[in-house]
């Protein structure tokens, strides 16, 4: 199903142009993940997916509807980069008064808000004040909040930032597991998390879409990634890209290689072994694919 349809979408804030000529079509499933440098216009399309602002130029549709149309509220959810609770009202009270905005019954409201905190393992603190928690557990109340009612579409802006590694796995796991139903776009810094939960990727640097990668086609089929000890990068280069099948080897970074390959080659891990194997080289690690990182910014 369409999700997110842009076409020829540009933003501007006053003279600055934030979004330049965009066109995207995305469609519901696995996570998306949403990456670039800082300014690239992350948070500026998410604003405008959720009808916050408009576009200076072109159209946005989610569900084929313009962003902030009545049918959407009760299907996006979303986390703000700067979400804030209100200090004076518990957590209980802030997540059901949500839900009621949403259209539940007070006490649909109340079960809802349990049901949300228990996701991020915080059923404990529904009587807490947002005063009394650390910044790592406001945000998990703020992602709690994006999943009031069950929405399609979830907007995740950074949402592992400035979260300790156990509950940033906690997040990535209740989004992997929540992906069956809802379609998580996640933005963030980090390609290692991104690379673990997202199928498609969209990189925007400066305004434009620069890339859109899918990960289950790049990763798998083609690359292989090699790391080796105490080698010199350039010989161990010219060697591999005189391997049959091969197609493009390049350092990753020291004395990792990314090794693209006809996808028609068989056993080429084997032969890759046998070759450390002979040529001396002491080899720490052979991954089936490609990271994130590599796929995006490798020469
Ligand atoms: N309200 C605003 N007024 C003026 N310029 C803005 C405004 N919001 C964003 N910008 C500019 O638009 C560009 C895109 O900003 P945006 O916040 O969308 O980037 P981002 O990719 O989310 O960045 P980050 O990774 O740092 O959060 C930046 O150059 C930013 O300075």
């Amino acid at each position: 199903m369409s999700l997110i349809k842009c076409q020829q979408l540009s933003r501007r804030y006053g003279s600055h142009l934030a979004l330049d000529n965009i066109n995207l079509d995305l469609t519901t499933g696995q996570p998306i993940a949403l990456v670039g440098p800082n300014g690239a216009g992350k948070t500026t399309l998410f604003s405008l997916l959720l009808g916050y602002i408009h576009p200076s130029a072109g159209s946005i549709e989610v569900f084929g509807l313009p962003p902030g149309h009545p049918q959407l509220r009760s299907k996006i959810g979303a986390l703000p980069q700067d979400a804030k609770l209100d200090p004076d009202f518990t957590l209980e009270q802030q997540l059901s008064l949500f839900a009621q905005l949403r259209g539940m019954s007070a006490k649909a409201a109340k079960q809802e808000a349990l049901r949300v905190l228990t996701l991020v393992d915080l059923a404990d603190s529904l009587k807490q004040k947002p005063t009394t928690l650390s910044h790592g557990m406001s945000k998990r109340v703020a992602i709690a909040q994006a999943l009031i009612g069950e929405p399609e579409l979830i907007l995740l802006d950074e949402p592992t930032a400035g979260i300790d590694p156990a509950n940033a796995r906690l997040i990535r796991d209740l989004i992997s597991k929540l992906s069956d139903r809802t379609t998580f776009v996640v933005s963030s810094h980090n390609l290692d998390e991104l690379e673990r939960l997202c199928d498609q990727v969209v990189f925007l640097e400066r305004g434009q879409v620069k890339q859109q990668v899918s990960l289950s086609a790049t990763t798998e089929t083609q690359y292989f990634t090699l790391q080796l000890q105490a080698v010199d990068d350039q010989t161990v280069l010219s060697v591999l890209r005189q391997l049959p099948d091969v197609l493009q080897v390049n350092v990753a970074s020291q004395h990792a290689f990314v090794i693209e390959y006809q996808p028609s080659a068989t056993a080429l891990d084997v032969a890759l072994l046998q070759l450390c194997h002979q040529q001396g080289w002491r080899y720490r690690l052979l991954l089936n694919g490609r990271s994130l990182e590599d796929t995006l910014f490798a020469q």
